[in-house]
């Protein structure tokens, strides 16, 4: 009988439809987050290693145990073209369980990146080669290859549950998980949010000001909010 979910790397996963996820792409974490109902966003302690870093596709997931990075390997067999690794720990974790040659491993497999609540290190290197990476901590700390984790089960990181093949968004924002059967619709909504956004950038641009664009001279004044002149 089995006692925890450690140990299994499952080699079938759903992944959502392509072209969903380039729709998906165009549009930044703030965005879909709020086109979602403002879910779906992992803490935001998990920032991006360097300026620029990006990334969005389905999850390959992982999840390590501390000061442990044998699983990384287990996933790189796993990842197909367009997709990112997601990492999550058994307990928190700091440890610089990632750098430039696990990165080389999966680029060389078309893996797009890697959102990570662990540390992470050379990331110099990790910029040069324009690997994107997002963690919780910069640590030259290493780790060792002994303790089995799982991949494509169901992990949990930054507060985020992450089942594999959903998608993955990461900007200078922070990251948000759409859920693999949502990506399409997800995509659509954030299309309509950036349009009407698009709209009132232009009225602002022109002075119009937000209590007239979106009528709130009544409403204040109906809470009591009061000019006074002198
Ligand atoms: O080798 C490791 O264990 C982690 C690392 O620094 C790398 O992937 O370059
Ligand atoms: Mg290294």
């Amino acid at each position: 009988m089995r006692l925890n979910n450690l140990g299994i790397v499952h080699t079938k996963i759903d992944r959502p439809d392509p072209a969903d996820v380039d729709h998906l792409a165009k549009f930044g974490v703030a965005t879909i987050h709020e086109a979602m109902g403002r879910v779906g966003l992992m803490r935001p302690y998990i920032r991006p290693v360097w300026k620029g870093a990006k990334l969005c596709g389905p999850a390959v997931t992982v999840l390590l145990q501390p000061g442990d990075n044998w699983m990384f390997h287990v996933a790189a067999e796993q990842v197909q073209e367009g997709d990112v690794i997601v990492a999550g720990c058994t307990t928190e974790s700091e440890d610089g369980f990632f750098g430039d040659l696990l990165a080389t491993s999966l680029m060389s497999r078309g893996c797009k990146g890697l959102v990570i609540d662990g540390g992470v290190r050379d990331v110099e290197d990790l910029e040069a080669m324009g690997f994107p990476v997002f963690s919780r901590a910069i640590n030259a700390k290493g780790t060792v290859k002994a303790t089995l984790g799982s991949v494509n089960i169901p992990v949990v990181a930054a507060n985020a549950l992450v089942n594999p093949g959903d998608v993955v968004v990461a900007d200078v924002d922070g990251v948000v998980v759409v859920p693999r059967e949502l990506v399409g619709a997800v995509a659509d909504a954030a299309q309509k949010r950036e349009d009407n956004e698009a709209a009132k950038r232009d009225q602002f641009r022109d002075g119009v000001l937000g209590l007239d664009i979106y009528k709130m001279r009544e409403p204040l004044a109906a809470a009591g909010l009061e000019y006074v002149e002198d």
